[in-house]
């Protein structure tokens, strides 16, 4: 059972979002974000915004993430739980925060697809679609999170968009009956 700092169970689990740049996170997220009525916090907009970052890295064209302020930032909203978070990265949150840790799975051809249509290129392009390939996102989770809370989902086509947001939809019900 998932634990707040009051010691008391959420009223309504968090959910982790995680993956390869491309994937879908935030489709996903806002989609079920909509179905449940639960917040969606997608944690790259969040870092430009409120800037919670230590400048622009050049060699990887991203901000960098300062792990201290975004761990601040998110702890009385993570603590009272309703929260869909989506980030490419998962080893830095404190565990306590999430209740389900998903990770999207993207075929490489369609990433491939994908991550061009952004305008990824170059090392860039090559990097992420190595962590996509060599499953890294999903072995950061296992070690993050225990592991019967880490459920890897496909993330190919519309469809699995629907097939996704309407198992967890069902599973976040389940959660807080
Ligand atoms: N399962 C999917 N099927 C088809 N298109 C998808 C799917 N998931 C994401 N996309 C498309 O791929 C692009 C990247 O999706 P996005 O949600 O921004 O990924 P991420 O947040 O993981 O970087 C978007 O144009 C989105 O519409």
């Amino acid at each position: 059972m998932a634990r707040g700092n009051t010691g008391t169970r959420r009223i309504r689990p968090n959910i982790l979002i995680t993956g390869t740049p491309g994937t879908g996170k935030s489709t996903t997220a806002a989609a079920l974000a909509e179905a449940t009525n639960f917040r969606h916090i997608c944690v790259g907009d969040l870092v430009k915004e409120k800037n919670l970052h230590d400048g622009w890295d050049d060699k990887f064209e991203s901000y960098i993430l300062n792990e201290d302020l975004v761990c601040d930032e998110l702890e009385d909203v993570m603590v009272a739980g309703g929260n869909i978070v989506d980030y490419h990265g998962c080893d830095f949150f404190p565990e306590r925060w999430f209740d389900g840790v998903v990770v999207l799975q993207t075929e490489n051809s369609i990433l491939y697809d994908r991550l061009t249509k952004r305008g990824y290129s170059g090392t860039k392009l090559s990097n992420n679609l190595e962590c996509e390939i060599f499953g890294i996102l999903l072995e950061e989770a296992k070690e993050s999170y225990k592991e019967h809370i880490v459920t890897s989902l496909q993330s190919d086509t519309i469809e699995d968009i629907s097939t996704n947001v309407a198992r967890l939809t069902e599973w976040i019900g389940a959660w807080r009956s």
